[in-house]
């Protein structure tokens, strides 16, 4: 019998985005797999060859990355952060739309020249992007890693600024919060491990279907 070829998708928010392109790209789950109550994590497709896993965001990096699961569906905020050099990733899926910000409050942020910066101290769950993002301007960053609930960081006293993601501005708002500065615009995008893309049947043809999927 013939390995199947695993698709690593996102539980939580992108998961909802991803089931439409799926089936745009000729992938059908079994109903357990759209159902965030199920406790499965590996879940058979209409294509017997295919199977789907669905893991934490930043695991689907790693699951590829090391040919667990030879495609995956990955915010490009995650490839930035791990910089995987085993993963390829051609297509952007055109979902999970947001953007990567440095925000701060708002009483701070009234009085506060980011010209002026020479160290910073920053609550994150990107400590690598962060620190590029201000060594290429010579501002030395010192990261608190966190991986979620940035926003309390600055009424805590944790650190005074945070670099999260921004989609509606919600979460900042409702937090006192305001963003200062974009980093990065973030959408998901399909990786594929570069040594099961040569030596496996079927991964191209499952990458020209997701392309096809994204402009349909
Ligand atoms: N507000 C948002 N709007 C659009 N896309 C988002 C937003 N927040 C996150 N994303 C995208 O979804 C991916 C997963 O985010 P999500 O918030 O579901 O992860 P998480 O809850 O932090 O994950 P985990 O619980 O596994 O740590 C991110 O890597 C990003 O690419
Ligand atoms: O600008 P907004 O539309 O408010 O979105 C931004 C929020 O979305 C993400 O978190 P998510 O809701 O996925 O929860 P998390 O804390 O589990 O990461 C991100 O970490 C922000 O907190």
């Amino acid at each position: 019998m013939t390995e199947k070829i695993v698709i690593a998708v996102p539980k939580g928010r992108i998961l909802s985005e991803a089931l439409p392109l799926l089936a745009r790209a000729g992938i059908v789950p079994e109903a357990a797999f759209g159902d965030e109550d199920s406790r499965a994590l590996r879940f058979a497709t209409q294509t017997p060859e295919i199977e789907l896993i669905r893991v934490r965001a930043f695991d689907v990096a790693t699951f590829v990355a090391h040919g667990a699961a030879q495609l995956g569906i990955v915010g490009s905020d995650v490839l930035a952060e791990f910089a995987y050099s085993e993963l390829y990733a051609p297509v952007d899926l055109a979902i999970g739309h947001c953007r990567l910000s440095i925000a701060e409050p708002a009483e701070m942020a009234a009085r506060d020249d980011p010209r002026g910066w020479s160290h910073v101290r920053v609550a994150t769950k990107y400590p690598h992007v962060t620190e590029e993002h201000f060594a290429r301007r010579g501002v030395q960053a010192e990261c608190i890693k966190l991986n979620g609930a940035m926003e309390l960081a600055p009424t805590l006293g944790l650190a005074p600024r945070i670099v999260d993601l921004v989609s509606s501005g919600r979460t900042l708002k409702e937090n006192g919060l305001v963003e200062v500065e974009r980093i990065m615009d973030v959408s998901s995008r399909l990786v594929v491990n570069r040594a099961a893309m040569k030596t496996r049947a079927g991964v191209v043809p499952l990458v020209e279907a997701f392309r096809r999927a994204v402009e349909a």
